[in-house]
């Protein structure tokens, strides 16, 4: 056996018979090459009518179609390595074996099907023949106890030891490496291992330990085990590594199997258990779906920013003069407090770059936008405001985000300053000419650094929300949400009752 590995995805064949029932055969391979982390594909050699209780009826496709399904997968698609499990009489291994002698797959694993776990007959008795003659094609060949005996042509082995022995005589005689499982032994204990005659003395047996867990749900273990160590070896290279692999899987999958609830005889295992239970069910949407997502969910405080008097005012440059002082006034008194909380984004950056996007932010909004007030307001007078409630409100909002120690909770509040100011800053760029009392204003927010410093912000948000839990990126966008809120209120200010109100 090779020791190369791949990286890529593993695009696994499974070739073999069917389970309506989902627990065994090509339904139980296609699960299992998916949960370790594989691409199934599979090539039905024979429909079987079964269910967790037994075999009722088997329909065997014609010979030439089978042909024609191998041969649709390998002339398109590159095969890492193939899982062979049932195939039911000795024309469809004639056909299997044509294609492997043409094709010859990199790696095969050979489960050799012959009696299903409800004791029914997989394999046409006359057909073991042809099966052993199989064996030399196979990279990795998985017998259980019963199947062992046939292809050895012994008794069936009574313990572990003797399986090995049996086994051992399967590889020196067909040369193929083999592993020998204990699942049809009696006992607490439930050993597997890789036995190659071709290895020297300390390597020909090396067994992974198991213990038995107690459970009906064992139908197609040996399917799912199997097809595992199809799509773990071009990974892992190393045999016993991947049956390793494949059994600590295959364990925390019957373990779970019972949850499934499928079928009062033996059911199956629960495939993706595993995954299921380390967060493989969450769908994670993209960064960039996420930014259109929250642009949207914002739609109707963007519609009432646009509808205010006061950026109608300012757009038609009739806003009155003393309303826009005073909201100059509380802006100036906005940014220093926010270029405080823009430096603990910086100091809660888990990157280099988000560190120093914030902290350039921070000192941005001190020195640019204050200083646009400035013009308007003069040094002296810029600081000399209260703070209104509308104002302070904003202020506790983004400080009450800061203080939670939450990086993404927190740049999500920071986020509509940004995102608001820029899309109203292209709108309102529109309305600015020479003689516009509110020019210089109207020019800052469609300014061509604001627009990229307003993508990175975006960029920064998005990315942290898209690798967040549903949980947290919830609370990210409520923070977001709340922060385009007060940035509504911040607008309404200057032309209502809050102008005045006090705390
Ligand atoms: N009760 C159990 N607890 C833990 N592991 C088990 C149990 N039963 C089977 N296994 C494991 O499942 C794999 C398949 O073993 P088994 O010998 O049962 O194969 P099989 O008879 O070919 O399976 P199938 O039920 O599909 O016919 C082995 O890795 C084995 O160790
Ligand atoms: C199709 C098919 N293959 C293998 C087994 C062995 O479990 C089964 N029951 N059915």
């Amino acid at each position: 056996m090779g020791r190369t590995s791949m990286t890529g995805i593993p695009r696994v064949l499974s070739i073999a018979g069917t389970d309506p029932t989902g627990g065994a055969g090509i339904q139980a391979d296609l699960k299992s090459i998916a949960a370790n982390g594989g691409y199934g594909m599979a090539v039905v050699t024979a429909l079987v009518a079964q269910n967790t209780h037994g075999v009722r009826s088997v329909h065997v496709p014609p010979l030439d179609f089978l042909a024609e399904q191998l041969d649709a997968v390998s002339d398109d698609v590159e095969i890492d390595a193939v899982k062979i499990g049932m195939l039911a009489d000795t024309g469809v291994i004639g056909v299997v074996e044509a294609w492997l002698e043409r094709v010859q797959p990199p790696i095969v694993v050979l489960d050799p099907v012959m009696v299903a776990t409800s004791g029914d007959r997989l394999l046409d008795a006359n057909a073991e023949a042809a099966l052993r003659q199989l064996l030399s094609r196979a990279t990795l060949v998985t017998p259980n106890i019963p199947e062992l005996a046939i292809l050895v042509d012994e008794p069936r082995a009574l313990t572990w030891a003797d399986a090995l022995a049996q086994a051992e005589r399967l590889s020196e005689r067909h040369g193929v490496a083999v592993v020998a499982k204990g699942g049809h032994l009696d006992g607490d204990a439930v050993p597997d291992a890789v036995v190659d005659a071709s290895e020297s003395d300390d390597d020909r047996i090396r067994e992974v330990p198991g213990t038995r867990i107690v459970s009906t749900n064992t139908h197609g273990t040996g399917c799912s085990l199997s097809s595992a160590l199809a799509t773990l070896l071009p990974r892992v290279g190393d045999t016993a590594e991947a049956l390793a692999q494949a059994k600590c899987w295959l364990a925390e999958s019957i373990r779970h199997g019972a949850d499934l609830h499928v079928g009062s005889g033996n059911g199956p295992v629960s495939h993706f258990a595993g995954l299921w239970a380390r967060g493989g069910l969450e769908a994670r949407p993209t960064a960039a779906d996420l930014a259109a997502s929250w642009w949207n969910d914002i739609a109707d405080i963007r519609r009432d920013i646009d509808d205010s008097p006061f950026v109608r005012g300012l757009a038609a440059g009739d806003l009155d003069d003393g309303a826009f002082r005073w909201y100059l006034a509380q802006d100036a008194i906005y940014l220093r407090a926010y270029a405080r909380v823009l430096a603990e984004a910086s100091r809660l950056a888990p990157t280099a770059e988000e560190q120093a996007f914030w902290a350039t932010s921070a000192a941005g909004s001190i020195e640019g936008e204050l200083a646009l007030h400035e013009g308007w307001l003069g040094t002296e007078t810029v600081f000399d405001a209260e703070p209104s409630r509308v104002t302070t409100a904003y202020l506790d909002h983004l400080a009450a985000s800061a203080f939670r120690g939450d990086y993404g909770v927190l740049i999500a509040a920071l986020l509509p300053c940004f995102w608001l100011y820029h899309d109203a800053g292209l709108r309102l760029r529109d309305h600015a000419h020479d003689s516009h009392p509110y020019r210089s204003w109207l020019e800052t927010y469609a300014d061509p650094a604001f627009t990229i410093s307003n993508e990175r912000a975006i960029g920064f948000v998005a990315n942290a929300a898209a690798r967040a839990s549903d949980a947290d990126r919830s609370a990210m966008f409520t923070a977001f949400r709340a922060s385009a809120a007060h940035e509504r209120a911040f607008f309404d200010a200057p032309l209502t009752g809050d102008r005045d109100a006090r705390l």
